[in-house]
This record gives structure tokens, sequence and C-alpha cells, in this order.
């Protein structure tokens, strides 16, 4: 897609996710001058969950995203320690059941569980983290998220798990990892579209602005921008 064949044309911009080493080519083939949609790597999902979580709801949350393969992140933040206890109890019974319980139990070999006994710190962290998939288990999920500044999507409440974002709710899911959504957004409707300025003066526009370019393109030594206004404004003048 990047240099075209026979059977392919080559494209402008590519979309779309994969493992590190999808990620790693797309960011290749950027630095070759084809646009990118953004880095969406391997998958991660960070859970804040309070003492109103249901802890096999967080567990199975957890196992969805460790279970894509051994260098998926996972990581929970809870309001408590005793949340931490329950939901590694259950992460235990859940992933026996497991087709791929391997991998999953590798991802899991990365992960941490992290108990912040204060709300603001626990989405300074978060947001600090910028996770590709964030959910919020908590009663007041909406509330609290008005706290998210760094995610690519946000799952509210207990019955939002990650995996509808995936198959059905509609969101995008090709999402950026690794601290990119501190800087990205996922796949949209926007990623499609370009921007191009269009801008027309007339004589008045370019008298009342014209000295400004005139002055800060000689202060940057720049001559032939100034030119081109002097000499338009030389001509207004003498008509
Ligand atoms: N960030 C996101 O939005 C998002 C969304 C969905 C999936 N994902 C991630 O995508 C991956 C799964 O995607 P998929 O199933 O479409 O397939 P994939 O991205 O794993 O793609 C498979 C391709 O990877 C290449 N590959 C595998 N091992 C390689 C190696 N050692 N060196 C070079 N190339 C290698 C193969 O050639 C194959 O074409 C997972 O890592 C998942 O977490 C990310
Ligand atoms: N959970 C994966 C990471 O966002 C996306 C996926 C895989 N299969 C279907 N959807």
């Amino acid at each position: 897609m990047a240099f075209g064949s026979a059977a392919v044309p080559q494209v402008y911009k590519i979309f779309g996710p994969g493992n590190q080493y999808v990620t790693c080519a797309k960011q290749l083939v950027n630095k070759q001058g084809i646009a990118i949609d953004m880095p969406a790597g391997p998958s991660e999902v960070a859970v804040y969950a309070d003492e109103r979580c249901t802890p096999a709801f967080v567990a199975a949350d957890l196992l969805s995203q460790a279970e894509h393969g051994i260098d998926s992140q996972v990581l929970l933040v809870a309001s408590n320690v005793k949340i931490i206890d329950e939901v590694k109890i259950e992460t235990e019974k859940q992933l026996v059941l497991l087709s791929r319980k391997d991998i999953a139990a590798k991802a899991l070999q990365n992960s941490k569980l992290i108990v912040m006994n204060n709300v603001d710190e626990a989405f300074n962290l978060l947001n600090e983290y910028a996770p590709e998939h964030l959910i919020i288990a908590a009663d007041n999920a909406a509330i609290l998220a008005n706290k998210v500044i760094n995610a690519g999507s946000v799952f509210l409440g207990h019955y939002s798990p990650e995996s509808v974002g995936d198959y059905a709710s509609g969101t995008n899911h090709t999402l950026p990892t690794n601290g990119n959504a501190k800087a990205y957004s996922g796949v949209s409707l926007d990623s499609f579209f370009k921007k191009i300025t269009f801008q027309q003066l007339n004589k008045e526009g370019l008298k009342n602005i014209g000295n400004a370019v005139e002055l800060m393109a000689a202060a940057e030594g720049l001559d032939a921008h100034k030119n081109a206004v002097t000499i338009r404004l030389n001509e207004i003048k003498n008509k």
C-alpha cells in the first residue's frame, strides 16, 4: 500500500491497528512521506475501580486485553487494597478457563495493580499513563469522566466492558497506544479530512495589515517576503 504494486495503487495514508511490528512498519513508511493515522500498537487497558466495583467484572476486563499478546499492557488503579486482592483472586479464577491463558498469563506478568487513596491522584496517574482504553468502574463514572484528559476511548460504569467498543457499540477502536493518547485521538471521520484554507484581500485589506507583514519580514531578514507586500502597497499609493 505504501509503495504500490501491480495490484494495489500507492495510497496517501495508511490507517489501522496492529501488533508492534505493524505499528513499526507504519512509522517507517511515514518517514518516507506516507501519512498514517497514528501509532495504534499492542492493546492496553487501564481500569479505575472503587469500592463499588464488581471484582469479577474488573478481572474480566483486564483479561480481555491481556489475552491479545504477551506485549499487551494491563493496569488497575484501585481506591483500596481490598479491591486489588479481590480482583487478583477473580483474575486467577478466570484466567485458567481461557483458551489463550498462556498468552494472557505472560501479559499479566507485566501488569501493574496500584492503590491510590485519593481520586485526583488516581486520575493524575491515569492521565500521565494515557491509556488506549480506560474503564471507570465506579457508580459516579460520568462525573469522574471529567477528570480524564488523556485516553483513547473511555468506558463508563459497571456495564461498559471494553469489548463492546471492539465489536458493537460503534465507537472506533483504532486507538493510540503507548502513551500516544496524550497527543493523538483515535480514528474518526476527522482522520479522513484535510483542511484547506483560502484567503483573498482587497486593496483596503492589504493597506490595513501590510505594514505588519513588512515589519515582521524585515525583522526576519526575508526581503522577498517584504517586497511582495511593498510592491503592491506602492502600486496602491501611486494610483
Ligand atoms: N491500538 C489499537 O487500536 C488496536 C486495535 C486492535 C488490535 N490491536 C493490536 O493488534 C494486534 C493484533 O492485530 P492482528 O490480529 O490484525 O494482527 P497483527 O497486527 O498481529 O498482524 C500480524 C502481522 O504481523 C506480522 N508479524 C508478526 N510477527 C512479526 C515479527 N516478529 N516481525 C515482523 N512482522 C511480524 C506478520 O507479518 C503479520 O502480517 C495485537 O497486538 C492487538 O493488541 C491494536
Ligand atoms: N481489543 C482489541 C484492542 O483494541 C481490538 C480487537 C480485537 N478483536 C476485535 N477487536
